[in-house]
């Protein structure tokens, strides 16, 4: 596995070839004609965050930015699941190194898709529940496909979505729609999602969604690219920073969080019912 990955970035960062890489978790490949990357997360059955799945996702958003990719869209190769949100199983009775490898490479992740210098467009193909839903919001334009859900449903789950996911969140739809979604744990329809901003267009199929994509990067074409990079981070290089200074805190706290027997027998019975559901 570590040389499969190996091969895909050095392909990765040779500008001149016509992209396309296969991690086994996140497939990588690059538009020859308008160099934008598309990351495809593929870890059936729901793309569910674990720790392989976020370093794989962490080290090709280094290598884009590295290489000065002209923009990437994120997207899964399910057609029903985006993401399901992080990995149940690596919060439920965790091996702690693991544990906090795994929140490390989520904030890294975070820190790279929301502070990327390049465009982002997250193609959101199905289901995007809390650390899925975080991943869209890190991108910069949101495009979804009918008849699926998106939010950050933390609450309803008994737990507390972390300080930067809700400034993500706080980002696209403002302080007012962002309270209100976080204290109910809200999983918004399509509709409602693009009712109030969370996502900016709601299309008929993939290749609609990416027709659109193609067309929120075009807008760049005349903006210089300092300009356009120097405004997002004077947007949400604060939320970034409040993060980098509170991670040692933050990292106590998780640890705390994760070791209340209570919430582990919650958890061990939230994925009882994930299990039960399909028994019926
Ligand atoms: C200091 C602050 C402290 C706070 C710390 C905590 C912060 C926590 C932050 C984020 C939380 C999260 O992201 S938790 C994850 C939340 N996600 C969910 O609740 C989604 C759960 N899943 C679903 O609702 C559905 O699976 C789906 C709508 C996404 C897809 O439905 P579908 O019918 O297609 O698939 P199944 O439900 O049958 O699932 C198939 C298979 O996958 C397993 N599964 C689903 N989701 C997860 C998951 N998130 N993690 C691990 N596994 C998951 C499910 O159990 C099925 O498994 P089996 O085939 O083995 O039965």
């Amino acid at each position: 596995m570590a040389l499969r990955a190996v091969r895909s970035l050095a392909i990765l960062s040779n500008p001149l070839r016509t992209y396309s890489t296969s991690g086994p978790l996140v497939n990588v490949s690059i538009n020859e004609k308008t160099g934008i990357a598309t990351a495809t997360l593929q870890r059936p059955p729901v793309n569910s965050l674990n720790l392989e799945l976020l370093t794989e996702l962490c080290t090709t958003l280094e290598q884009l930015e590295k290489n000065k990719s002209r923009g990437l869209i994120l997207t899964s190769s399910s057609n029903t699941v985006f993401s399901a949100g992080l990995d149940i199983y690596e919060m439920y009775k965790p091996n702690m190194d693991r544990y906090k490898q795994f929140w490390t490479t989520l904030q890294q992740t975070w820190i790279n898709l929301y502070g990327s210098s390049y465009p982002t467009v997250a193609v959101v193909n199905g289901h995007a529940p809390a650390g899925g839903c975080l991943l869209a919001l890190s991108c910069e334009y949101r495009i979804m496909l009918n008849n699926f859900t998106i939010g950050l449903n933390e609450t309803k789950l008994g737990m507390i979505a972390p300080t930067w996911f809700a400034a993500s969140m706080r980002n696209a739809i403002g302080t007012r729609q962002t309270e209100l979604a976080l204290i109910t744990g809200n999983l918004f329809t399509t509709d409602e999602a693009l009712k109030i901003g969370l996502v900016d267009e709601v299309v008929q199929s993939k290749n609609e969604a990416l027709e659109k994509a193609g067309k929120f990067f075009d807008k760049f074409k005349r903006i210089p690219p300092h300009a356009r990079t120097m405004t997002k981070t004077s947007l949400r290089g604060a939320d970034i920073q409040a993060l980098v200074k509170s991670r040692n805190e933050e990292m106590n706290k998780l640890t705390a969080f994760i070791n209340d027997p209570k919430l582990q027998e919650a958890i061990g019975m939230y994925l009882e019912s994930l299990k039960q559901k399909q028994n019926k």
